[in-house]
């Protein structure tokens, strides 16, 4: 796929250019109130963003909007036509070979061998042949990569893309997706409620509450990036209190027993309000961050 895709490293592009996705004023109503409420957004072209917000707060909404999944809404919205979207589950074909899934819909002479050499770079060219029930969480949503990748977008839309994977998985996958944003450079837009994930990926971190974008926070951490270095910290407490989340809460109390599936107290106040405790794929020491 090299041959193809373009190589901008994202550190190489122009400081000014237009922006690849511009929404402007979006009112999505599905009948109980607006969920999105007039929300404005500009991704530049290469750039990174994590999308948070608590639970139910309109990211799936915004995404799929985005993704011109959803009819659209209200409001004005600029995107480009090369576009993918991975979800939190690979939704494969099962009755279609792994190259198959990701070539799917592919108009192009060579498909097939631009099929495999996405399947190459996201480490599964001894799994083209396969079905995909016969594959793991992992590679499966390694292959959910390879099809977007195919496509060779320039606006790549991530929904919870790593909520299904365990941790170590998890941690692969983090990984992988950074190397090939670095590879293709595509405007990246990731939805998480792990707040750690978006500061080892994003540049710029925006907070959606009440229909719109609240908070709009940039990361300018160097790579690679580690839990427990200064600037991590201090970020990771910023947007943990744009989110309204009480860190010292979750942080500091010991863990208490309190009901018959071993929930913890704090883990029980976080999730009344929105937030699950996560930290997974930290380094042992590290202090673990809520998910929201
Ligand atoms: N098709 C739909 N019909 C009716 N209500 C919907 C529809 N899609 C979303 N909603 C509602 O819109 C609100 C926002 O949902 P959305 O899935 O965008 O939130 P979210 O921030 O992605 O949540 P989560 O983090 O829990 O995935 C919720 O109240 C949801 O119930």
């Amino acid at each position: 796929m090299s041959h193809a895709l373009s190589h901008i490293p994202a550190s190489s592009k122009p400081a000014y250019s237009k922006p690849v996705v511009s929404v402007r004023g979006l009112v999505r109503n599905f009948g109980n109130g607006n969920v999105l409420d007039g929300l404005s957004l500009d991704l530049e072209p290469g750039s990174f963003t994590a999308l948070l917000g608590r639970s139910g707060c309109g990211k799936s909404t915004l995404l799929r909007t985005l993704a011109k999944l959803d009819p659209a809404p209200e409001g004005s919205v600029q995107l480009p036509e090369e576009r993918a979207v991975v979800f939190q589950e690979p939704r494969l074909v099962p009755w279609m070979r792994v190259l198959r899934n990701v070539t799917l819909g592919l108009r192009h002479p060579d498909a097939e061998a631009r099929g495999l050499a996405a399947l190459a770079e996201v480490g599964l060219s001894h799994r083209a042949r396969a079905w995909p029930l016969t594959l793991s969480g992992g590679e499966a949503q390694r292959a959910a990569l390879a099809r977007a990748l195919v496509r060779e977008p320039r606006l790549l839309l991530l929904d919870e893309p790593f909520a299904a994977l365990d941790a170590l998985t998890r941690m692969r996958m983090q990984g992988l997706v950074e190397t090939l944003w670095r590879a293709h450079a595509p405007a990246v837009l990731l939805v998480t409620h792990d707040v750690d994930e978006a500061l080892l990926l994003a540049d710029r971190a925006v907070v959606m509450a009440n229909g719109r974008i609240a908070a709009d926070i940039p990361i300018p951490l160097a790579r690679p990036r580690r839990h427990g270095d200064p600037g991590f910290i201090a970020l990771r407490s910023r947007l943990l209190a744009e989110l309204g989340v009480d860190e010292e809460h979750l942080s500091t109390r010991e863990p208490q027993r309190t009901d018959a599936r071993g929930a913890d107290a704090p883990a029980t106040e976080a999730r009344a309000a929105g937030v699950k405790p996560g930290g997974y794929g930290l380094p042992a020491g590290a202090a673990a961050a809520p998910s929201l």
